[in-house]
């Protein structure tokens, strides 16, 4: 069967990763959540004096960034990829509120997207990858066979992320966790490199209204219609 590039992209907290890692696992595709990479860059500028409280000493990231190893490895308990920056599993710490909060300026830098961007096109060279993310359809992979945007309410978003903080015993009020999921949104669609937009060839799904099932069973009908054309 042909391999294929995987491109999900979309709106903050609403399921991409949980798609992508489901549709991955069934055909055998390497996941990549590009969104934990930048994650994992914020972590470190974080523990690395680049924040003085909101500013970014970019200086200083620019010359660490050649220096910041992301690595992914498969977690045997949990059956998915857990994120590694430079050796140490990082996966629970990238996904607190503290980089939540702090993720988006980072991420709207020139110079931390090209080092992200051609780590992920090497990663994804061979094809038979499942990418998420927010420029994968559009700037990273712009060739992909299948490009699906998702989105969902911010409400409906925060209430999914509060759960699984809440889950985890993370700290977060639903009220915080709507806020940054709105302000990530903007920063996101409005930065100047490689914004957050849907690519004119991707297929919109709107899963407000979707179990995590419906929406596997959906994207793996779309992953059929390509692969056995
Ligand atoms: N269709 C859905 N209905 C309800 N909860 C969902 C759905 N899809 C994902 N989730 C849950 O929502 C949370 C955010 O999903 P995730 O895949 O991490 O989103 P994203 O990658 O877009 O940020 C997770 O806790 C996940 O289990
Ligand atoms: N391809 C990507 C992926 C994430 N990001 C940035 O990284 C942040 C975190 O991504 P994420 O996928 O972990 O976010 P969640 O939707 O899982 O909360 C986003 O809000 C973006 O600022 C990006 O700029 N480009």
């Amino acid at each position: 069967m042909k391999k294929i590039t995987i491109a999900i992209d979309g709106f903050s907290s609403c399921g991409k990763s949980t798609m992508a890692k489901d549709l991955a696992r069934e055909v055998g595709y390497i996941y990549i959540d590009s969104g934990a990479m930048y994650r994992a860059v914020t972590l470190y500028s974080i523990e690395n004096g680049i924040f003085d409280g909101d500013v970014i000493d970019t200086e200083k990231l620019k010359k660490a960034i050649k220096d910041i190893q992301i690595s992914f490895r498969p977690n045997p308990e949990t059956g998915r990829p857990d994120t590694y920056l430079n050796g140490v599993n990082v996966e629970n710490k990238i996904r607190t509120m503290g980089v939540s909060s702090k993720v988006s300026p980072i991420s709207a830098l020139d110079f931390v997207r090209e080092a992200m961007v051609a780590q992920q096109q090497a990663m994804g060279k061979e094809k038979g990858i499942v990418m998420d993310g927010r420029d994968i359809g559009t700037t990273v992979f712009p060739d992909a066979e299948l490009k699906i945007f998702v989105t969902a309410t911010p409400e409906i978003r925060a209430q999914r992320r509060f759960d699984e903080l809440k889950a985890k015993g993370q700290e977060g009020s639903f009220e915080e966790i709507l806020e940054n999921v709105k302000q990530r949104d903007y920063i996101d669609q409005h930065r100047e490199v490689s914004p957050l937009r849907k690519a004119d060839d991707a297929l919109l799904l709107d899963n407000s209204n979707l179990s995590i099932e419906q929406q596997k069973e959906w994207l793996s009908e779309q992953f059929g219609k390509i692969v056995n054309k």
